[in-house]
């Protein structure tokens, strides 16, 4: 007799974490992009300061997983990335959210000026630093991933082509023709 197989999830490539689930609307510029050049992704709420057991069991799987990279999503004292990268090396790529009290000046500084010795890539504050983290995850997957190179050379021409075909403007030159 056949038992009836469940559908497997396909293993996480991309690990994505943040600091609480109010980093959650940031986040999702990077969730959308994974899944648009599908690229399968795990997404957990985790905090070195109110999950501190979660944080080093997180890094250990991240390892056995063999994930291509972390994207850390996190504001204010942002320590998550930091301390993720130093459990695992798996590349932790930070993204610093914006903060209410400081539009997240303290969430860039806190994950960019790592010590020597630990790094952390860091992006652009808010919605544009996730969607690139969730970009250069691609990059990095493409150097190795046929289907993901194509998705990535797909989605930059797409890009491309949307600003030349933009209403509001004459156009633009193309190389060798006016
Ligand atoms: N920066 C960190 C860490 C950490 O770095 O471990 N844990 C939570 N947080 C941040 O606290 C902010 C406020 O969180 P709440 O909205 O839950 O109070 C969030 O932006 C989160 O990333």
């Amino acid at each position: 007799m056949t038992t009836p197989s469940t559908p497997q999830a396909p293993t996480p490539k991309v690990g994505v974490v943040m600091g609480s689930r109010s980093d959650f609307e940031t986040m999702q510029g990077a969730l959308d992009l994974l899944a648009q050049l599908n690229i399968p992704y795990e997404v957990r709420v985790l905090s070195a300061h109110r999950t501190p057991h979660l944080l080093t069991s997180y890094a250990a799987r991240a390892e056995r997983l063999n994930l291509s990279c972390i994207i850390a999503g996190a504001g204010g004292a942002a320590h998550l990335p930091g301390m993720l990268a130093a459990f695992t090396r798996v590349p932790v790529l930070g993204v610093p959210v914006q903060s209410r009290a400081l539009s997240g000046q303290d969430s860039l500084l806190s994950i960019v000026q790592m010590p020597a010795g630990v790094p952390v890539a860091t992006f652009a504050i808010g919605q544009a630093g996730a969607k690139n983290a969730a970009l250069f995850a691609a990059a990095l997957l493409a150097t190795t991933d046929d289907a993901v190179r194509a998705a990535l050379d797909e989605f930059r021409a797409t890009q491309t082509q949307a600003v030349l075909d933009d209403p509001h403007f004459d156009g633009h030159p193309q190389a060798g023709a006016q």
